[in-house]
């Protein structure tokens, strides 16, 4: 005799928007997986969403307009009800976004270092003075140029593995990537050295995901609630508190890193550069692990009081 056939489900597929490059994809395929085995029957599909920034490929990202070239088609399309959950590298999204979503869950964050691939030169100590080494982040920018002015900071753009083969086919002498993402599609191994906290720090939100749905889609957060990780949660906002007091609406360099420290507390570290990396205003604080949002602005005040706030103005005046 046959199996009885498996009862089809009775609820509407639960549908994820994401962006179609190699890592976005396994992100999303990742999330899915997981709802799946946490909701027996439930039927999960993909839908891939084009963004500015996959049409966009060739123009610096701060020219192009900053936050939310990534993520702002896939959360109108969670809006609009053409998706129920959209999934996001959180290091791209904006800290301000649409009031009918929720950043419903934070998964457990991957390693959050940076990664130098330099097939020849293998460290940034050994680079000779005036090795081109690409990204197109600020951030590590400033901190390459703050230990090493004497690089060549070029600018790159394409996806994780457009920007590897930069380096592997020597066109530039390295590039740095999140250790995350290389991680999750398998090319760690083409990494010469980490550049980790807390002499490197990284992006706000780095190495986490953000699963966002509506806020009045309460079958949504309900099953999307198995997957958040309440330590990388209140670790995130705590960093991107601190982000949304200092960047008003613009990017600008800056570096956090929150982890938790002991049973009831969080710490923050926080750093902006100028551009060129000559000058860098840090902060670190640590406060109850239950406020991540209070830690954030706490961070963001003593780094004005360090002088952020000129260092940024110039900064933004720059960018015009
Ligand atoms: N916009 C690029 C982006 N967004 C998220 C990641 C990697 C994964 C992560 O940091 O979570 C990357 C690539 C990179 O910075 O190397």
């Amino acid at each position: 005799m046959n199996p009885p056939p498996v009862p089809a489900s009775t609820s509407a597929p639960l549908r994820i928007g994401t962006r179609g490059s190699r890592l976005a994809r396994w992100q999303a395929d990742w999330v899915a997986d997981r709802l799946r085995a946490a909701h027996p029957g439930l039927t999960v599909e993909l839908i891939e969403i084009k963004t500015q920034g996959d049409r966009d490929r060739n123009s610096p990202l701060a020219a192009i307009g900053g936050t939310g070239l990534f993520t702002k088609e896939i959360q109108r399309a969670v809006v609009d009800g053409q998706v129920d959950v959209a999934v996001h590298s959180l290091k791209d999204l904006p800290t301000q976004g649409p009031d009918a979503l929720i950043l419903a869950a934070v998964p457990p964050r991957e390693d959050v270092a940076d990664a130098l691939i330099a097939p020849i030169h293998r460290t940034l100590a050994a680079l000779p003075a005036g090795s081109r080494i690409g990204t197109s982040s600020l951030r590590r920018r400033a901190q390459i140029l703050f230990v090493r002015p004497d690089l060549d900071v070029t600018t790159i753009r394409g996806n994780v593995e457009t920007r590897l083969n930069q380096a592997l086919d020597q066109k530039i002498d390295a590039v740095i990537l999140a250790w995350a993402g290389l991680h999750r599609l398998g090319l760690e191994g083409h990494v010469t050295q980490r550049l980790e906290p807390p002499d490197f720090l990284p992006a706000v939100g780095q190495g986490a995901l953000g699963i966002e749905c509506r806020r009045d889609d309460p079958t949504t957060r309900g099953l999307l609630a198995v997957l958040d990780d309440p330590d990388t949660h209140h670790a995130v906002v705590a960093e991107r508190r601190a982000l949304a007091e200092l960047e008003g609406g613009c990017m600008i360099p800056m570096a956090a890193w929150a982890r938790r420290t002991s049973a009831d507390l969080l710490a923050l570290d926080a750093v902006v550069f100028e551009p060129d990396g000559r000058q860098r205003i840090a902060a670190s604080l640590q406060g109850p692990i239950d406020d991540p949002d209070a830690l954030g602005r706490r961070v963001a005040e003593a780094l004005r009081q360090e002088g952020a706030e000129p260092l940024l103005a110039a900064f933004r005046q720059d960018r015009r």
